[in-house]
């Protein structure tokens, strides 16, 4: 069986980003893993002031068009760095939230893919060919989870 999920009101909702879960991470709050995803796509870049404006924009959505908004050039290491912000961030989500850790956990080995029309690298795409990197992810942070919990048992 696999895991399908995409839109936050949907079963599995709170496995996207733009689920309301905050993170805090450099004691600063993040609304949502997107907040934080979007506005680290300008860290260094001239004119920073777009990532307090991420930061506090009302909805992931708003957060989301900000960050792909084409007039704004992102920082040039975006895609190297990319995939490893995005896991800082979805760890941090599942390591703060004990009940939506659960659902994760509860997963158990099931495959976990997002189910996104448009996005064939965080997601699968329409035709579902896509390269799924946050079902990855999220199945990458699940087993992290469970190896901790694991060590901590035995300690
Ligand atoms: N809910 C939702 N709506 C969309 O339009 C999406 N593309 C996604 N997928 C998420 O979008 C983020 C990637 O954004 P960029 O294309 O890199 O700007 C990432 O969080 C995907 O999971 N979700």
């Amino acid at each position: 069986m696999t895991i399908y999920f995409y839109k936050v009101d949907e079963p599995y909702g709170c496995f996207s980003n733009f689920s309301p879960h905050g993170i805090r991470r450099k004691g600063l709050h993040w609304p949502t893993v997107e907040h934080y995803y979007q506005a680290h796509k300008f860290i260094g870049v001239e004119d920073e002031s777009i990532i307090t404006q991420i930061r506090n924009a009302p909805t992931p959505d708003e957060a989301a068009k900000l960050g792909r908004d084409p007039s704004r050039t992102v920082r040039s290491n975006w895609d190297w760095v990319k995939l490893g912000i995005m896991r800082e961030a979805v760890l941090t989500k599942f390591l703060t939230h004990l009940d939506i850790q659960a659902i994760l956990l509860g997963t158990e080995d099931l495959t976990i893919v997002e189910d996104s029309p448009t996005d064939y690298f965080w997601g699968c795409g329409e035709d579902r060919t896509g390269q799924n990197h946050l079902g990855q992810m999220l199945m990458s942070v699940r087993e992290e989870i469970r190896g901790r919990l694991q060590e901590k048992e035995s300690s």
